[in-house]
């Protein structure tokens, strides 16, 4: 990456930077691929943060699926973390999780998990696990919210036979013939899923990060506190394809230690590869090179820029996101290692920067919060907007239920600490409710950044960008106008 025409006299953040279009030789924005080379088997540069409003066994899945990573956080308890990993191994690959309810739920259960929209649905198992049927939850919207779920299933049973889908492509055109938005998909009459026309299409467009036994991939991330070794050694016997060591002051001897004692256990999956273990939060060179002698392959970067975090604002510690990537992605080469550039991603726009400061990947928290496969339940603001509750994993609200097995004393010594916020309403959008419909708009904005740059890779897109720095009317100015001035 080279900045154009201009060289920065102070670190910069997303906002202050824009990508110059240079000639190109790639000839369709499709030509382009997205996998990193960071070692963790993710098909696209997204990670899911490790909060507790943003990744569960769910997202994971949808994420892993297309190709992604989710990041199980640190604050579920142990055996809660072996069945989360468990779960994402047993999901389908080709299809999607169903959500299951059963017949005697309601309608109103139902649209606290999905929303009336086309292109989702549900299912219905009764007492015994024996497949009903499935509901398109737009016909959620236009009944009683009270309605029981049974009552809704009426006619013949629309559905897609496995062994019929011998391809993504294949999958497609049987919806189409159908005329089928969503459907559950069947093998010898037992449920394996479920398919939607967009679904299908993406899995023409997205390879499915799988593991060695050709399972979804996932991580899971561990505290710098207690028997690191211990939940480390748990969670990979559980199936985890990556270690996350996390805390905010990721350059202090604490990390290290746990570094260490990771490191020294040679964790390695089914095939015998070892296991990457990421490590941060960092901001500097310095940081980097003492992570990676400890033995972390993966650097974490960011403090501060979260939109959950109040750590700048109390601290004043922190560094403006880009720059910290550009320094630490620059180290990590030179140790022969690899940064994750984490927080403060708001735009497709943001995940490109990035990725064109040298990120191998971007971890998104606080944007995937808002989606129908994020941890929450659906709730309704006061003007009918849909939104799910986010709030930070330094808060008081996440410092109180991570140490409710403390005495008061303790605990009210630890809340002292907080920074982040406790409570925040992030918004679905209604034209992209599900996190899939995010990496959609977020993948096509990078396929394309990296054409306009010229690269077919994320190498070459490190390589070849150049960087503009821009005002605050020049960013202003990149924003679309939805009313007229
Ligand atoms: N990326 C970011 O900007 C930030 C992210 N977070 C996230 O919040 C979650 C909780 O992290 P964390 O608070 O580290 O909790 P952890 O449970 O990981 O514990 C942190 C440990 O480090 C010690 N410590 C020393 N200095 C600091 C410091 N300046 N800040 C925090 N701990 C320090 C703490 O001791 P003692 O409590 O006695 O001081 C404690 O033993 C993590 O997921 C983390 O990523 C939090 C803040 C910033
Ligand atoms: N200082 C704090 N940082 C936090 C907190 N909770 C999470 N985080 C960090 O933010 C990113 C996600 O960023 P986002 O902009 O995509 O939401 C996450 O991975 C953590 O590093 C917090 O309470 N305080
Ligand atoms: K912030």
């Amino acid at each position: 990456m080279e900045f154009y025409e201009t060289t920065p006299r102070h670190d910069l953040t997303y906002s202050d930077v824009f990508l110059v279009p240079s000639h190109s030789e790639v000839g369709s924005r499709l030509g382009v691929s997205l996998a990193t080379s960071d070692g963790t088997g993710a098909t696209i540069p997204i990670v899911s943060a490790n909060m507790n409003s943003v990744t569960g066994p769910r997202l994971s899945a949808a994420l892993a699926r297309r190709g992604g990573l989710g990041v199980l956080p640190q604050d579920l308890h142990l055996q809660d973390l072996d069945a989360a990993i468990r779960w994402v191994k047993d999901q389908p690959v080709e299809f999607d999780t169903p959500l299951d309810f059963r017949p005697e739920q309601t309608v109103a259960d139902a649209l606290l998990h999905v929303p009336p929209v086309a292109g989702q649905g549900i299912v219905l198992h009764d007492e015994k696990g024996v497949f009903l049927g499935c509901i398109e939850a737009s016909r959620l919207g236009t009944v009683q919210p009270d309605a029981k779920l049974g009552d809704l299933l009426h006619g013949p049973l629309a559905s897609i036979d496995a062994d019929n889908v011998t391809s993504p492509r294949a999958a497609f055109d049987l919806m189409v013939a159908a005329d089928l938005e969503f459907a559950p998909v069947l093998r010898h009459g037992q449920l394996v899923g479920t398919l939607s026309r967009t679904g299908a299409l993406r899995s023409t467009l997205y390879q499915p990060a799988l593991d060695a036994n050709g399972r979804l991939r996932v991580a899971a991330a561990v505290g710098i506190n207690g028997d690191v070794a211990g939940k480390a050694t748990a969670l990979a016997a559980a199936g985890v394809d990556v270690l996350v060591l996390d805390t905010a002051h990721g350059h202090q001897q604490g990390m290290l230690r746990a570094i260490e004692a990771v490191a020294k256990l040679g964790l390695t999956d089914a095939r015998g590869a070892r296991l990457p273990i990421v490590a941060g939060n960092v901001v500097t060179t310095a940081a980097v090179r003492d992570l990676v002698a400890a033995g972390a392959s993966v650097i974490k970067v960011g403090v501060g820029p979260g939109a959950m975090c109040t750590t700048r604002m109390m601290t004043a510690v922190g560094r403006p996101q880009f720059s910290a990537v550009l320094e630490t992605a620059a180290a990590a080469k030179e140790f022969g290692a690899h940064v994750w550039a984490d927080g403060g991603v708001r735009y497709p726009r943001d995940v490109a920067l990035a990725l064109a400061a040298g990120a191998a990947s971007v971890m998104i928290g606080s944007w995937f919060a808002g989606t129908i496969e994020a941890p929450g339940v659906l709730q309704t603001d006061a003007t009918g907007r849909l939104y799910k509750e986010s709030w930070g994993m330094a808060s008081s609200k996440a410092v109180h239920e991570r140490f409710d097995r403390l005495d008061p004393y303790e605990l009210a010594r630890k809340e002292l600490f907080a920074e982040g916020i406790s409570s925040s309403k992030i918004y679905l959008d209604p034209l992209r409710p599900s996190v899939e419909d995010l990496l959609d708009m977020i993948t096509s904005g990078l396929r394309s950044s990296m054409t306009y740059a010229g690269a077919a890779t994320l190498d070459q897109f490190h390589q070849n960008a150049l960087v503009g720095i821009q005002s605050a009317a020049g960013y202003e100015e990149g924003k679309a106008l939805p009313v007229s001035w």
